[in-house]
């Protein structure tokens, strides 16, 4: 099977600033890829390479088996960038149907029914549609054709939950088609639930990829855990994979390394009232990744 996308030692510089240094990654037909880091990383600069935007400062990458400077491989992906720049009096109908026909032809009762599925109002001008309503339209225009490649820098911003639900059920059914996803994040709780694999992407460099389940393992969760009386912190030290305990009373805080498993045995001999997981930090899965030394250059650079 021909991959999504191959790059090999794929490198951007923007002048001397370094956009995305020696990417090699591979993404296989059907699969969700979760592109994951901080601002600034270097995602939407590999995206912008996949589009044929801008071109490489050395390394190749193939996307759908083809060159991305050849038109016929573009018409074959759905885009949605990471800033939408939709202005003006166009009502967003005019302007989908507008590009439905561009693109050779999409029936206005797709259109009509994507809408439907995000609620997103197409009377509207373009210029007065709110920030999630132009996302929506944005989103729209990326899956109207039915594309065999979604490429989508930072989809969910400005999407309420509903409607957040509502697209990663779509992509699932994209998914179950056979087609290919691509979406970045700065969140990994936006791509978890969805991606098959992710990649974390860090001062231009590829970090890791890993698949979802085994990136949720490696994770560094903060728990918290409210009992109905004060509990010996004895009970909750030297457990594997917790760390960082605080006692307070009937309170526990601590931080988990992977499974938190040995941590809730703990607490199941007391009363639990109350139990908040934060979602894992990237930053601090990124730690995994990285040895002390290169996390001290990493910080200087970034300072
Ligand atoms: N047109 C440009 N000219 C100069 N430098 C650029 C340009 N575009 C991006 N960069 C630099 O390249 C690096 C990677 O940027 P990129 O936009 O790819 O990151 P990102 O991961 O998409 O970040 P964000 O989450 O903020 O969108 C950054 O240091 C950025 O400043």
């Amino acid at each position: 099977m021909t991959a999504v996308v191959q790059a090999e030692g794929l490198t951007k510089y923007y002048g001397r600033r370094r956009g995305l240094e020696d990417l090699t990654l591979d993404i296989q037909p059907g699969e969700i890829f979760g592109y994951l880091g901080p601002n600034g990383a270097g995602k939407t600069t590999t995206i912008r390479l996949l589009l044929d935007v801008i071109r490489p400062t050395r390394g190749r990458v193939q996307v759908l088996g083809g060159d991305p400077r050849d038109p016929a491989v573009r018409a074959r992906i759905g885009y949605l960038p990471g800033e939408l720049a939709l202005e003006g009096h166009e009502r967003a109908r005019d302007y989908l149907r507008f590009l439905g026909r561009v693109r050779g032809g999409v029936p206005a009762s797709r259109i009509e029914e994507l809408a439907e599925r995000f609620e997103a109002d197409l009377s509207v001008q373009m210029g007065k549609l709110s920030k999630g309503n132009k996302q929506k339209v944005g989103l729209i225009q990326a899956f109207m054709h039915e594309p065999e490649f979604l490429i989508l820098d930072e989809p969910t911003g400005g999407l309420d939950p509903l409607v957040q639900h509502e697209f990663l059920a779509m992509l699932r059914e994209v998914r179950r088609s056979g087609r290919t996803v691509l979406m970045s994040s700065h969140v990994l709780a936006e791509v978890e639930s969805v991606s098959d694999r992710v990649g974390i992407v860090r001062g231009g460099r590829l970090v890791a990829v890993e698949n979802v389940a085994a990136l949720r393992e490696k994770a560094v969760r903060r728990m918290e855990l409210h009992f109905d009386a004060p509990v010996p912190a004895a009970d909750f030290e030297g457990l594997a994979g917790v760390r960082d305990v605080r006692v307070e009373g009937a309170g526990v805080r601590c931080t988990i390394d992977g499974r938190p498993d040995a941590l809730i045995k703990a607490a199941a001999r007391h009363t639990v009232v109350h139990m908040v997981s934060a979602e894992p930090d990237l930053e601090e899965i990124f730690l995994t990744y990285y040895s002390d030394e290169e996390q001290h250059s990493a910080r200087q650079e970034s300072a």
